[in-house]
């Protein structure tokens, strides 16, 4: 279980200037994600969604508020302790090419947790690795290749397994699919919830998208300036969407575009959209196309 009880964010930035002012990223949020269920948290950029994300992982410290794992709190785990505490919730970056050494091998980026975090030996830290790349669809050339010759998709795919490597009971997606074509980010979605079937820990997926939000997860928080204003379970709809806030982002979605027309067959359907707003198929709304996560 991990808690955030009345975790705040303060960031000193400054303004035109040059004075220094306060950015309060995270306002009073609480909030206890289990370890078995997958989150979505949906928001407008800039309304904090990253600075939770860094907080859940332990990238950064609040300011104020405290954060626990399975009941204790972070702040007062010796550091051994708190490093294995920490291995069990990963984070995978909305900046696949950034996340990754550009002069490294794909092979070494997913192996170097294994080796900071693990006992594994070399043979059995490449066998993890081979497991791995099968589980997210990569060839073992693939492997061998540096990250600036690999495709976008291809990418995010190294991210997650570098992020499973470690065998986390916890993992944080943030915007993870954000920049890829509407395709490949189908394909990376419906490979992160095929992985939670066969059996990867619970899952936080941070997006702006809310139809992304809905085909991920069922407990859908919303956040907005750095507050979390509606948390729904089972959500199934935008119906479920309750909060002005919420409202408003539903009605901002963008119109429907032509990813494909309307009336293709039912399996074209299923293979190519998640019911996102960016489809006309989905112009009745992603509850219908929900089905084909269940
Ligand atoms: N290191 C920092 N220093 C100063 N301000 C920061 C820092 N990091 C974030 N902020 C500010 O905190 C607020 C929340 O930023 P955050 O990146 O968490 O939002 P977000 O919802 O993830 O946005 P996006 O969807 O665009 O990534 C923003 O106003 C941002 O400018």
């Amino acid at each position: 279980m991990i808690e955030m009880d009345n975790v705040s964010k303060r960031y000193m930035a400054k303004d035109k200037r040059g004075n220094k002012i306060p950015v309060d990223a995270l306002k009073q949020v609480s909030l206890s994600l289990d370890r078995h269920t997958s989150y979505a948290l949906v928001g407008e950029s800039g309304s904090g969604k990253s600075t939770l994300a860094r907080m859940l992982v332990g990238v950064e410290r609040p300011t104020s508020g405290e954060i626990r794992l399975d009941g204790k709190n972070v702040a007062a785990m010796r550091p051994q302790e708190l490093r294995l505490k920490r291995a069990e919730i990963q984070l995978v970056l909305q900046n696949a090419q950034g996340a990754l050494d550009p002069r490294r091998r794909v092979y070494d980026s997913i192996a170097e947790p294994i080796r900071c975090l693990t006992d594994l030996n070399r043979f059995e830290e490449r066998s993890k690795v081979l497991e791995l790349a099968d589980q997210v669809q990569l060839s073992a050339a693939q492997l061998e290749r540096l990250p600036h010759e690999l495709s976008g998709g291809q990418l995010k795919r190294v991210c997650i397994a570098r992020a499973m490597s470690v065998s986390p009971k916890f993992i944080v997606f943030d915007e993870s699919v954000s920049g890829l074509d509407v395709t490949v980010r189908k394909q990376i979605l419906d490979l992160i919830l095929g992985l939670k079937k066969a059996g990867l820990g619970a899952f936080l997926f941070i997006t702006h998208d809310i139809d992304a939000a809905l085909y991920m997860a069922d407990n859908i928080f919303v956040m907005k300036e750095g507050a979390i204003v509606e948390h729904i379970e089972n959500a199934a709809s935008y119906a479920d969407f309750r909060h002005a806030y919420s409202r408003l982002l539903i009605d901002s979605l963008p119109p429907k575009s032509p990813v494909h027309p309307i009336g293709k067959e039912k399996d074209d359907r299923e293979e190519n959209c998640y019911g996102t707003s960016d489809c006309r198929a989905a112009a009745d709304g992603p509850g219908r196309l929900l089905s084909v996560r269940s």
